[in-house]
């Protein structure tokens, strides 16, 4: 549904982004996660057509955005930096006005589009009174009033308190399953994101360094709690056989290893096992491992 192809971009010489190709398939909702400048934002904004590439394409729908930029956008919503709303006007007349800036105002619609964010009651009173989940609510309004069949989200539950991310989270979930939607978008909130995503793309300075689903990317190094006596001798057998020692009775193995074969090598070398759990880790623990120590390809 929405491919990004080498996407190449520099700012007064410094690198954004670095050959990006990634894909969001149709109906997935996928997390695009990485630290403060890792090329996000500049990602989402090349895809939206607001930031030109130096190399590379953004395609929705297989319609480049980079050549045919109104088609490509027709199939697409979009919260995008902190939305602009006249405070001074309602919500609805801020409806009706940025609506018809790229199309048709059609009010039966827009009634049910508020109806489904859950602003109804507050839709005829002025923006400039809203809280500030109001507001994320009215620019999920705004960004599903042309039906679109992708929604781009940049840090949508930023400064949202609990409760609605929660209601976020229900709402984007349900979205996928009654629309079909596809979602992407980025978020610093890992908890989030794992409860949401089939799959995230991870940015580290301008590079991927990851596309997949979290299981894919456990599978990728899978993690063990051990006890093994002697630890030195063990620490050394084992990364002369090339499992990575995370910290003392943490290691990872490479994916292709059976872990019945190291213990049996271990016990073999004299070593005492006591314990060689698999451990299932958070996104979180996936993400700081990637960021920290893979260098993007
Ligand atoms: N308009 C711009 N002019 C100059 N540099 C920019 C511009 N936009 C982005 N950059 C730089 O490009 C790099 C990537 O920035 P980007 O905003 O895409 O990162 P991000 O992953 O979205 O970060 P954050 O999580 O902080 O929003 C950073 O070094 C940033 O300073």
């Amino acid at each position: 549904m929405l491919t990004v192809t080498g996407l190449c971009k520099s700012f007064g010489g410094k690198p954004a982004l670095h050959d990006v190709t990634f894909e969001v398939k149709r109906g997935e909702i996928h997390g695009l996660l990485g630290h403060n400048g890792a090329g996000k934002s500049t990602t989402l904004g090349i895809i939206l057509g607001m930031v030109e590439p130096d190399r590379g394409e953004a395609r929705i729908g297989g319609v480049s955005v980079q050549e045919n930029h109104a088609e490509a956008l027709r199939q697409v919503g979009a919260i995008f930096e902190s939305p602009a709303f006249y405070d001074y006007l309602s919500g609805w007349e801020n409806l009706r006005i940025l609506a018809g800036y790229s199309g048709r105002f059609d009010e039966k619609a827009a009634v049910e589009v508020v109806e489904r964010v859950g602003l109804t009651k507050r839709i005829r009173s002025k923006v400039g009174s809203y809280s500030h989940g109001m507001r994320q609510r009215l620019a999920l309004a705004q960004a599903l009033l042309p039906e679109p069949k992708v929604l781009l989200l940049d840090e949508p539950t930023d400064g949202l308190d609990p409760e609605g991310i929660k209601w976020f989270r229900d709402f984007v979930l349900d979205l996928r399953k009654d629309r079909g939607m596809t979602v992407l978008f980025n978020s610093h909130l890992l908890a989030e994101v794992e409860q949401m995503c089939d799959r995230v793309t991870i940015l580290r300075e301008g590079r991927l360094v990851h596309e997949g689903s979290l299981d894919e990317l456990r599978e990728e190094a899978p993690v063990y709690e051990v006890d093994l006596e002697p630890w030195g001798h063990a620490k050394t057998f084992l990364e002369l056989n090339g499992v990575q020692i995370l910290s003392p009775g943490r290691i990872a193995l490479p994916s292709d290893a059976d872990p019945a074969v190291v213990v049996a090598a271990l016990v073999g070398c004299g070593i005492r096992v006591s314990a060689f759990a698999p451990v299932r880790r958070s996104l979180e623990d996936l993400y700081l491992e990637i960021t920290m120590n893979r260098s993007g390809t």
